[in-house]
């Protein structure tokens, strides 16, 4: 909806009313429509100003509305209305302007913006272009290069800078509406001929071509897989190539493609899922809207390792106190200097000063004692963090929430060890924790609601998309890598490499293959696990129990690579070799293929040929099938909390949507079909057997994604 108001006694006022972000429904966009239409023939009006209500001006198109008949007015014409129109029309930018909301700006005559506003053209995440003219005519405003970055990255940009680019006209403190108001009434029955950015030239970056080759190579590099920022491209180079008229119409054929694609589906489902999780459940009733968190203003982080560095400054820059603790005295220096030059940079990115004052630096855990949350995040040693938690019970404030960033220790067992078990939660931070949006957080049978729902607006506030996920070993994320990298191991004894295996994960969107990353984040992580858990037999042995753990098929490749010191890009050498240990460039390693070779002749193996389908099936399927189980399970509400777990966290391509949601789109009948194939080639590999659940959505006609919670509650009961 719109509302008019005349103001001044000839400033027509057009509000757009749609909360919570004024997004351009149907409706808005009638509203628009009649109400300028009004504006224009009433001979009171002379100039008009289009502001939003409640502070925002708009979020741009209602994204709820895509991949339904889409009714109501077109954006193109309703816009080309305004800027074509007789009187001038002035946009009042507070709150935001993204999308459509911006492209209707610009089809404004001026724009007038709030210091705090942000500005943006955010289509390509959701696997779009700005087809509302947004492509030819910002560029006509602002230059080639400086659009061309705004639209295939979609990132938003503050007032300031949309002043610095020319995107508006004037920035204000004060009230924009007021400022809007007072600019029309001083630009009415001017001459709008200057102010139509339809008929600017588009200026030319020098050397087109090769400017156009240059980005189109990077942005296909960067997209892996992705289309919309390709066609942003193309759009742009249309605007810089061609009349108006005919990048508009180029702007449309290339949106025509876009809005019904696949990848489109996928990110729109993904702009949802992460707002969904927010809505978190647990499986004992527990609720996001039922349990209240509790203001955390200090805390505290035990262990300044990687992870605790990285903690310390995501909480230092979410504007809370911290206290830093490392009992090692040399390794409380080093952290110290990391975490102030970590402040630096991102200080000088966000044009802030940078928050040192707000972290106070321990070697003991008695300045603890005041905190309101701990987050320990000492090595991975249940031995270790169990007497951390019992001196924390000590120390700390009866009611302060004790939490640990442990990537797979049991919270229970862990809560167990502290006085208030019920104060106690997981915060599964990703490494660098102050870059990763993603964290996990990890409820035990005996967590409170407080806690999980204080622990999830903790991470908020640190700018995390927060997950709530039950107990079990490696939560969600790292339990479903588990069958994947088993798969890739299996992979190689059958006569796959490294190389092919990461091809075809990194064809698919990985921003990595499985071993390329194994090799960064390394080898020795999983081997530790795997030693926990009683799976590493030291020293190779080649009869019939070496590939065999419990019954089931096993891989001791990883451990054997262990054995040799080869631990990934750290020691210089892993899946592949690199020039020197802590050297980042991945190189085919001709000693790998022969130990490869080697095994597979000790073990009586035949390599065949393994093609890319194979892996992605084996991979991925297998991964899937675990986030079933762990539907199935209940330890994640919903298929969502896994994808943006796996988007978020562990480099699946946005543009498939997580790898549920791709399952949605192989088809889960065909997932199951070839997961039992599997299986039946390998029955001693029980990831590749298909879960219940599966089979469960498969008899009931494989539902739309969006219902699987729905479908999981009833159906528990009978699972
Ligand atoms: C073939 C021709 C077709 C023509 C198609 C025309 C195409 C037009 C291009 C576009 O305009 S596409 C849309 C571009 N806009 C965006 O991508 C905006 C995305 N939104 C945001 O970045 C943020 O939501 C925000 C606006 C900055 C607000 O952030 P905040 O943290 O304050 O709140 P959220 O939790 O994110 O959102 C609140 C609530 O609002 C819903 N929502 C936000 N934006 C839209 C939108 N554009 N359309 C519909 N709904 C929107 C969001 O989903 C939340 O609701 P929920 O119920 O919790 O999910």
């Amino acid at each position: 909806m719109a509302l008019f108001t005349l103001v001044s006694g000839s400033v027509g006022v057009v509000t757009l009313q749609n909360p919570p972000v004024n997004a351009l429904s149907a409706a808005v966009r009638h509203g628009i429509v009649d109400m300028m239409d009004k504006a224009l023939s009433e001979p009171e009006v002379k100039s008009v100003v289009i502001c939003g209500q409640n502070g925002r001006f708009c979020g741009g198109a209602d994204i709820k509305e895509f991949g339904k008949n889409m009714t109501g007015p077109p954006l193109v014409p309703m816009i080309h209305r305004i800027e074509s129109g007789a009187k001038p029309v002035v946009a009042a930018i507070e709150g935001i302007a993204l999308g459509g909301g911006l492209e209707l700006a610009l089809g404004c005559h001026y724009r007038i913006a709030h210091s705090k506003a942000r500005l943006g053209l955010p289509e390509v995440h959701l696997g779009l272009l700005p087809a509302a003219g947004g492509t030819q005519r910002l560029p006509r405003l602002i230059g080639v290069p400086a659009a061309l970055e705004l639209i295939t990255t979609g990132r938003y940009v503050t007032a300031a800078e949309a002043l610095r680019l020319g995107m508006v006209d004037e920035v204000t403190d004060g009230n924009t509406v007021d400022a809007a108001v007072k600019l029309a009434l001083s630009v009415a029955g001017k001459s709008l001929d200057a102010r139509r950015i339809s008929n600017y030239p588009c200026p030319q970056p020098p050397g087109l071509d090769r400017f156009f080759e240059t980005a189109m190579q990077q942005v296909r590099q960067s997209a892996r897989g992705a289309m919309a920022p390709v066609a942003c491209v193309q759009a742009l180079r249309a605007a810089a190539s061609q009349p108006y008229g005919e990048g508009m119409q180029r702007e449309k054929e290339l949106m025509d493609t876009l809005f019904h694609s696949g990848q489109a589906r996928a990110l729109q489902y993904f702009f949802f899922a992460q707002r969904a999780v927010g809505r978190w459940s647990t499986p004992s009733g527990s609720r996001w809207d039922s349990s209240k968190p509790r203001p955390v203003h200090k805390a505290a982080v035990v262990g300044l390792g990687t992870m605790g560095r990285g903690i310390t400054v995501a909480l230092a820059q979410a504007g809370l106190s911290v206290v830093a603790v490392e009992t090692h005295e040399k390794q409380l220096m080093e952290a110290r200097q990391a975490v102030s030059g970590m402040l630096e940079r991102g200080a000088k990115r966000r044009g802030v000063a940078p928050a040192y004052g707000k972290i106070s630096y321990s070697s003991d855990l008695l300045p603890v004692a005041d905190v309101d949350l701990v987050i320990e995040a000492v090595f991975e040693d249940m031995e270790l963090k169990r007497s951390i938690f019992e001196q924390l019970s000590e120390i700390c404030k009866p009611d302060t929430f004790l939490c640990t960033n442990t990537s797979g220790l049991d919270i229970d067992r862990l809560a167990s060890h502290a006085r208030n078990p019920e104060l106690v939660v997981g915060m599964h931070f990703f490494a660098p924790a102050h870059v990763m949006k993603l964290l996990e957080v990890v409820y035990g049978p005996r967590s409170s609601p407080q806690a999980v729902a204080t622990a999830m607006l903790l991470g908020r506030k640190m700018d995390k998309v927060s997950v709530a996920v039950g107990n079990c070993p490696g939560f969600v994320g790292n339990r479903m890598l588990k069958p994947y990298l088993e798969q890739a191991f299996f992979l190689l004894e059958e006569g796959a490499t490294p190389e092919l295996v990461d091809q075809a994960l990194e064809e698919f969107g990985f921003a990595m293959g499985v071993f390329r990353m194994s090799d960064l984040s390394g080898l020795d992580v999983g081997w530790r696990v795997r030693k926990a858990d009683g799976l590493v037999v030291a020293g190779a042995s080649t009869g019939p129990s070496a590939r065999s753990r419990r019954g089931f098929r096993y891989s001791p490749l990883g451990d054997l690579l262990c054995e040799r010191g080869r631990f990934g890009q750290k020691t210089g050498s892993g899946w592949y070799r690199y020039d020197k240990p802590g050297g980042r460039v991945a190189k085919s390693d001709p000693w790998l293929h022969g130990f490869l070779e080697q095994y597979r002749a000790d073990h009586g193996l035949a390599a065949r040929r393994v093609d890319q389908q194979e892996v992605l099936e084996r991979c991925l399927y297998a991964l899937i099938n675990e986030g079933f189980r762990i539907l199935e399970d209940g330890i994640a509400a919903g298929p969502e909390d896994i994808d943006v777990i796996y988007v978020l966290g562990y480099g699946w391509p946005r543009h498939r949507g997580g790898p549920m949601f791709y399952a949605t789109t192989v088809g889960l009948s065909e997932v199951l079909e070839r997961l039992e194939h599997h299986h039946r080639a390998h029955p001693d590999v029980p990831g590749l057997q298909p879960c219940r659940l599966l089979r469960k959505l498969v008899a009931s006609g494989s539902p739309p994604v969006h219902s699987w919670r729905e479908f999981i509650k009833k159906s528990r009961s009978h699972l």
